[in-house]
């Protein structure tokens, strides 16, 4: 990967830390929490509070859906968007919300404090060159058809039009094992740790698509080494415009976080032993 001039690690301490909203992503515990969409204000509001709670530390919503179907909802555009400032005004949390079109970045930059690149736009270079000169930190999710090197390159697009702020996100990929949606790569954390100095964070909800699976996953994501997770969260999953069966609800969202708390303590400890692979 000779030419991954920018995202590639030069040295072993070789780290970024963007700081959204107080949280220091690659350094601090980063939870993004929210619902797949934004539906209402009611809503978004309630599940912000819900997710702000718990102890998320940022806010997710998608504005503009990007959907298999041109007949599922697909999101309420700029009304979505000053919905998520209103949640978050109420809240205090940054937004992380989804961009679909070049042509939206720069306005949608006064609404979000991260862009979300979804997994479906990973190779989408018009778009990854436009947020490459937005001045909001970028989320870019690994394409469900993606290698580890193709996710990179995408994220070196970015870097090379200036924006030092990407963060990388792992959200399963495409398989054939059906039980779940997809299939998450959790070996994928490590080796974005080994290869870049970016951010990482998992995404155990599109990842696995079950329910059951959210809280194990995370828990997984956190002792690979991730920065992060980010994940649905609705304050009524049964009424979920999208991704219903995949959304959390607040209080299994709150019981989660106990635990994601108890192993980051124990994490804190095993972070100070020599790593796995040291020669004796
Ligand atoms: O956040 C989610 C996506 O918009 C969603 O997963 C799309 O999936 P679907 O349109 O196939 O339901
Ligand atoms: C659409 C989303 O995810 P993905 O791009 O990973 O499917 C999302 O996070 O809202």
């Amino acid at each position: 990967m000779k030419d991954l001039k920018l995202c590639q690690k030069q040295s072993p301490e070789h780290k970024t830390i963007i700081e959204v909203g107080g949280t220091k992503i690659g350094q601090d515990l980063t939870v993004i929490a929210g619902p797949c969409s934004v539906e209402s204000e009611k809503q978004t509001v309630e599940t912000a509070i819900g997710v702000k709670e718990g102890g998320a530390t940022m806010l997710r919503g998608g504005a503009f859906k990007p959907r298999t179907s041109p007949y599922a909802f697909q999101g309420l555009g700029l009304e979505g968007l000053k919905i998520l400032r209103t949640a978050s005004r109420e809240t205090g949390l940054p937004v992380v919300t989804e961009v679909l079109d070049p042509r939206d970045v720069s306005w949608v930059c006064e609404y979000a404090d991260i862009l979300q690149v979804g997994t479906r736009n990973m190779q989408n270079f018009s778009l990854l060159k436009e947020v490459g000169r937005a001045n909001k930190p970028v989320l870019l999710k690994r394409g469900m058809h993606s290698t580890i090197n193709e996710w990179l390159y995408c994220a070196e697009y970015i870097l090379a039009e200036g924006n030092k702020d990407v963060i990388l996100c792992e959200r399963g990929i495409r398989t054939f094992e059906t039980y779940t949606r997809n299939t998450l790569d959790l070996s994928a954390v490590q080796a974005v740790l080994e290869l870049s100095h970016l951010p990482i964070i998992v995404d155990p909800s599109h990842a696995t698509g079950l329910l059951s699976m959210i809280e194990p996953m995370s828990l997984a994501a956190f002792a690979a080494g991730a920065d992060g997770i980010t994940v649905e969260v609705h304050c009524k999953p049964e009424e979920a415009m999208c991704d219903k069966a995949q959304a959390l609800s607040i209080p299994m969202f709150k019981r989660m976080m106990a635990r994601i708390n108890k192993l980051n303590e124990c994490m804190a400890e095993i972070k100070k032993l020599p790593a796995a692979v040291e020669q004796e």
